[in-house]
């Protein structure tokens, strides 16, 4: 059997639990499949980083712990359903500098990215059943030189507060990046050509 007639050969994937708390992961799922029916069970896990961790280390272990805790938890009804997890951090000289505390937490994290380049990593897991697929998806990000004025007037927008690296690059933290290398979709929290590479091989087409 070919590739083609393999795909025509797949079901359309109809539903799904998206274990995060993100709308923007979210947003983007319906991006690829607007009539998808996504069930929303945020995974409660300790997100905290453990001593000597790398960011690829972290995203993995985090994206795994996603997908156990929110399939320990589902609800008769939803039990073998096809369950998405991801995390995401921004890494710098291999350092996972996580989501910002506080805003004055956020300035110092943008200032260190200021005029640098640093990878933004997403651990992402699909889960059905015995059937497990996992991908770590990469982006270079790199910012522009920019001004603390400039940095503290951008938290101030409120944009930081919940994201890794403290920066949204879909909003007005678009203004800071210089320039990307990778996927677009991967840096705001979901890399959709991994989700179109891997539903395949979890059996389901999206379109
Ligand atoms: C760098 C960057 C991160 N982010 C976000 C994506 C993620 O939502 C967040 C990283 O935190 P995550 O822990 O990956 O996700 P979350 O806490 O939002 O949701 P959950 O744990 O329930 O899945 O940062 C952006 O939205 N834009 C960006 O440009």
């Amino acid at each position: 059997m070919n590739h083609n007639q393999h795909y025509a050969s797949l079901p359309r994937l109809e539903s799904l639990v998206l274990g995060s708390a993100s709308p923007r992961r979210r947003d983007l799922l319906l991006q690829l499949m607007p009539d998808l029916a996504i069930q929303v069970h945020p995974a409660d896990i300790d997100e905290s980083l453990l001593g000597q961790e790398s960011g690829e280390a972290l995203v993995l272990r985090l994206a795994a712990a996603k997908a156990a805790a929110v399939i320990a938890s589902l609800p008769q009804k939803l039990q073998g359903s096809l369950v998405l997890t991801a995390d995401t951090e921004v890494v710098q000289n291999g350092q996972p500098l996580g989501k910002p505390q506080s805003p004055e937490h956020a300035v110092e994290l943008l200032l260190r990215l200021s005029g640098q380049s640093h990878q933004v990593k997403t651990a992402l897991v699909l889960q059905q059943g015995p059937q497990r697929l996992q991908r770590l998806v990469t982006t270079e990000v790199t910012f522009r030189q920019l001004s603390v004025e400039e940095v503290r007037a951008y938290v101030a927008t409120g944009e930081s507060a919940d994201k890794a690296g403290g920066y949204g690059i879909q909003g007005r933290g678009a203004a800071l990046v210089a320039s990307i290398r990778g996927s677009y979709t991967n840096v705001v929290g979901l890399p959709l050509e991994a989700v179109a590479e891997l539903l395949p091989q979890m059996g389901y087409r999206i379109f």
